[in-house]
C-alpha cells in the first residue's frame, strides 16, 4: 500500500489535519489503532471552547485557542454536531481572588480577545442563581462555549472520509521506516504503508510515535482527569461554565452544562505512568465532587449518573510542539496536546497544513486544490432534534418512508433505529455499542444503555452481519455476550458489563 501522507492517531487534532489536508489532491491515510476515532483523550474531556485568555498569550496554545475559537459556529454548522456559545465565568471568593482574575483579564487581552469582563455583586447572581453565595467576583468570557468532544471528532473524520481520506481502523504503528534520515513508510499490523511525510497526531502515544522514528526529542505525560455527568435534571442548573481560580497546571474543577442538556462536573488533575490508565478512584470522585460544590453547593451525587476519567497528553514544557522533526525529515509532530487542544484544533490543523506546504515540494508532493472538496456533512436523522425543534411532520413523513425511524431503541435519549442503522453506515461506521452511543447518544441517558443495550447488539449483529457473540461494547475482547444457552433466537448468556461508565 502506498500513500503521500499517513496521519498516526484520529483524535481530534488528526481528524483536523485529515479533513485540512483533503482539501488538496493527495493520498491521504489516517491511521487508528482502536476500532474507532475518538478514543484516547478525544473521547473523555470537558467539551470546552475556551475563549482562551488562560494560556500565556504568547505561547502556543493560547495563540491556536484565540485563533480557533471565532471558527466553531461555522465549522460546527458544516458538521452538524452542536455547538452553544454560552460563555464562562471564573469565580474568585476574595481579594486574592481578584487580583489573579485581572492578570486573566489582561492576558486575554494581549491576546485580543474581545468583551473580557470582571462581574460582581448583584450581577454576578443574576446571570448566575446558583452560584455559591459567597462568590464575589467572576471573569466573565462571553465566547467561551460547549461542543461534544467525541461528536466533533466523529463529524471531523467523517468529512475527511468523505472528502477521500481513507480511514484504516484497528491499525497500528509498529515502526516507522527511515532512509538517509528521511520518512520511507510506516510498518503496521496489517503491512506496510509506504509515505513519504508521516504526521504524528497519537496524543499519550506521540512520545512513542516519534522514537519509532528514531525521534526521541518528545516525552509525553498522561495527566489524568476524572469526571462525574448528572441526570439532565440538574442541565438547567447553571447558565455558563465555572471555573475555579486555576493552579499553574489546570483550570481546575469545573460545573458546565454539557451539550446535550446534562451537568457535567471535574476534572482534577495528576499524572499517571500508564497510558491506558483511565479508572477512576472513590479519593479522586470525592475531589471532584467537593470541588464542584465549592462553585455551586446545590450539587449532589444522588444525580450522578455516571463517572470516568480521560488523560492529558502534557508535554514537559506544558504548550504544544507542532513543527516538523529536527531529526527526520518527512516527520510532522502535533504532540503535547492537552487542554486548550479541543479549541484549538482547528488552527492546530491550519498551522500543519502550512508546515506540509512548505515541505511539500522537497518531497516531490504537488500541491493543488481538489474541484469536489465537500464543506458539509450529509444530516444524519436524530429524532430528539427534530423533537426539540418542534419538527414532529419531518419526522412522521422519515417514518413513512422508513418505519425503522419509527422504532424507539432509547427511551432516555429518545433514539430510534433507523439512526442506529444510519451510525452503523456513516463514513466511519460504528462498530460497537459504545461507538454507538458517541453518534446517537442511544445508552447515553439516565439508564445508561440498561434498556436500550440488548436492542443496539442486535441491530449491530444484524447489520453487520456477525454473531451477537462478536458485538463488543468498546472493541478488542469487550465482548458482552458469553454464550448461546438454548437453540432459540435471543437465548444468551450475559457477560458482567461495566455500568455506569459514560464514555
Ligand atoms: O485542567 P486543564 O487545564 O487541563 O483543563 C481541563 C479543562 O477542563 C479542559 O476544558
Amino acid at each position: 500500500m502506498r500513500a503521500d501522507v499517513i496521519i498516526i492517531g484520529s483524535g481530534v487534532v488528526g481528524s483536523a489535519i485529515a479533513r485540512r489536508l483533503a482539501r488538496y489532491n493527495l493520498d491521504i491515510i489516517l491511521l487508528e489503532k482502536e476500532h474507532d476515532v475518538a478514543m484516547g483523550t478525544s473521547k473523555a474531556n470537558s467539551g470546552i471552547i475556551h475563549a482562551g485568555y488562560n494560556a500565556p498569550y504568547d505561547s502556543l496554545k493560547g495563540r491556536l485557542n484565540v485563533k480557533s475559537n471565532p471558527e466553531f459556529d461555522k465549522l460546527c454548522r458544516d458538521l452538524r454536531v452542536p455547538f452553544k456559545r454560552i460563555g464562562s465565568l471564573v469565580v474568585g471568593f476574595d481579594d486574592k481572588d481578584l487580583k489573579i482574575l485581572k492578570e486573566e483579564k489582561e492576558n486575554g487581552e494581549k491576546a485580543g480577545i474581545k468583551d473580557l469582563e470582571i462581574v460582581k455583586g448583584k450581577r454576578l447572581f443574576e446571570i448566575e442563581p446558583n452560584l455559591n453565595p459567597e462568590a464575589m467576583y467572576a471573569l466573565y468570557a462571553p465566547t467561551a462555549g460547549i461542543i461534544s468532544p467525541h461528536q466533533f471528532t466523529i463529524a471531523l473524520a467523517d468529512s475527511a472520509a468523505l472528502n477521500g481520506v481513507k480511514v484504516m481502523l484497528l491499525t497500528e504503528a509498529r515502526n516507522i521506516k527511515t532512509e538517509n534520515g528521511m520518512i520511507t513508510g510506516v510498518e503496521t499490523n496489517r503491512g506496510f504503508i509506504a509515505a513519504k511525510v508521516v504526521i504524528n497526531a497519537a496524543g499519550v502515544y506521540a512520545g512513542n510515535i516519534a522514537s519509532l522514528a528514531g525521534d526521541s526529542s518528545i516525552s509525553i505525560t498522561p495527566r489524568k482527569g476524572e469526571y462525574h455527568l448528572l441526570d439532565k435534571e440538574w442541565g438547567d442548573k447553571v447558565n455558563h461554565v465555572l471555573f475555579p481560580i486555576p493552579s499553574t497546571v489546570s483550570k481546575g474543577i469545573l460545573v458546565t452544562p454539557t451539550v446535550h442538556g446534562n451537568l457535567l462536573i471535574g476534572p482534577n488533575s495528576y499524572n499517571v505512568e500508564d497510558p491506558e490508565d483511565v479508572s477512576t478512584t472513590t479519593s479522586g470522585l470525592d475531589e471532584v465532587y467537593n470541588g464542584a460544590r465549592r462553585l455551586v453547593p446545590s450539587i449532589n451525587r444522588r444525580d450522578v449518573i455516571a463517572s470516568f476519567a480521560g488523560l492529558r497528553a502534557a508535554a514537559s514544557g506544558e504548550d504544544f510542539i507542532i513543527g516538523s522533526s529536527s531529526h527526520i525529515k518527512g516527520l510532522i509532530h502535533a504532540a503535547g496536546i492537552q487542554s486548550p487542544g479541543l479549541s484549538s484544533a482547528p488552527a492546530i490543523a491550519e498551522k500543519v497544513e502550512e508546515i506540509f506546504k512548505d515541505i511539500a515540494d522537497e518531497f516531490s508532493l504537488e500541491i493543488s486544490y481538489k474541484d469536489d472538496f465537500k464543506e458539509t456533512l450529509p444530516e444524519y436523522p436524530c429524532f430528539s432534534e427534530k423533537l426539540e425543534k418542534s419538527h414532529e411532520q419531518e419526522w412522521n413523513n422519515l417514518v413513512r418512508e422508513n418505519p425503522d425511524f419509527g422504532e424507539i431503541v432509547c427511551r432516555c435519549e429518545r433514539v430510534t433505529k433507523g439512526e442506529i442503522i444510519a451510525a452503523i453506515h456513516r463514513p466511519v461506521p460504528a462498530l460497537s455499542l459504545d461507538a454507538i452511543k458517541r453518534r446517537t447518544r442511544a445508552g447515553m441517558g439516565r439508564c445508561q444503555g440498561g434498556f436500550c443495550g440488548h436492542r443496539v447488539l442486535e441491530i449491530l449483529s444484524e447489520e453487520l452481519n456477525i454473531s451477537p457473540l462478536e458485538v463488543t461494547k468498546k472493541g478488542g475482547e469487550s465482548k458482552i455476550l458469553m454464550r448461546k444457552t438454548k437453540d432459540t433466537e435471543h437465548q444468551y448468556e450475559q457477560m458482567e458489563v461495566g455500568v455506569g461508565e459514560n464514555v
